[in-house]
């Protein structure tokens, strides 16, 4: 590791090790599935929860877990090469899911909702195959944020995401480490210290998400003005005024 990537990779584990703390991410005992796709995000949490399980007080376990689409040209082999080259404990599980998408997607339904469903179900099954209890996903700071966003302009709500939720299955709990760590430093270390990535390889989407890349330009050009703006959305969605939000059931208590 060099310099540069040493200096930055503390500085990722210091911010998530503080996400961790605010949040009771992990407890003594935990069984964590840490879900890698391939991509940056997972690769950087996989590293840096490996990394404080060697030096925390409390006593965790970590596997790391793949869900393979099945899709032709997803690398699983890639991956599974480099969390055997770094000495990771894991697990990949197959679903064919471009076959059952195919079958079952109801007309006009977009594939990638579908397939994240399929991908998030097989990762509690898997998780609770494994006796987890917790899941680790790659979400980072932007994602938090642009879900804000696209939450408050396409659908009218105001929710972003929970840093520890129950999973919808009731078991395991999913926790969201990387809360406080900003995805150009993600991208930066994963530049320097060359994560062999891959990417969903979805014969049908394949593209971006156009509404999510739009929330992202935004927050882009607003930072350019603004420059503490990541920050400050953050910071806003755990300091919730419920009495200046709309909120019907609230009694009168404002002093005028
Ligand atoms: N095929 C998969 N197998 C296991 N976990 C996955 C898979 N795809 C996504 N995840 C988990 O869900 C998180 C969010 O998925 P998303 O597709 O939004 O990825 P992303 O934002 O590109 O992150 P990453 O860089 O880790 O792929 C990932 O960080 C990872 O923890």
């Amino acid at each position: 590791m060099s310099k540069q990537s040493d200096k930055l990779f503390q500085q990722l584990k210091r911010q998530t090790g503080k996400a961790i703390g605010d949040f009771k991410l992990i407890e003594e005992g935990d069984k964590i599935a840490v879900a890698v796709s391939g991509g940056k995000d997972s690769y950087l949490l996989l590293d840096i929860l490996e990394e404080l399980r060697k030096r925390a007080p409390v006593e965790f376990e970590l596997i790391a877990v793949n869900i393979d689409s099945g899709f032709p040209g997803y690398r699983t082999d890639i991956i599974e090469q480099h969390l055997r080259e770094r000495g990771h404990n894991y697990r990949i599980k197959r679903i064919d899911a471009y076959q059952i998408i195919s079958e079952k997607r109801k007309p006009n339904s977009s594939y990638c909702a579908f397939c994240a469903r399929l991908r998030r179900g097989a990762l509690y099954t898997l998780a609770d195959e494994l006796g987890c209890n917790k899941i680790a996903l790659g979400h980072h700071l932007d994602d938090f944020i642009e879900t804000l966003l696209l939450n408050q302009f396409y659908v009218g709500t105001l929710a972003a995401m929970s840093p520890k939720l129950l999973a919808d299955n009731g078991k395991q709990t999913v926790i969201r480490p990387l809360v406080y760590v900003e995805e150009a430093d993600i991208s930066e270390y994963s530049r320097l210290i060359e994560y062999p990535l891959i990417c969903c390889s979805c014969p049908v989407a394949g593209g971006v998400d156009q509404k999510r890349q739009r929330m992202k330009q935004l927050i882009n050009d607003l930072a350019e003005e603004i420059p503490q703006i990541r920050n400050s959305m953050i910071s806003a969605l755990g300091n919730v005024q419920l009495r200046h939000l709309l909120d019907k059931e609230s009694p009168l208590k404002e002093k005028r």
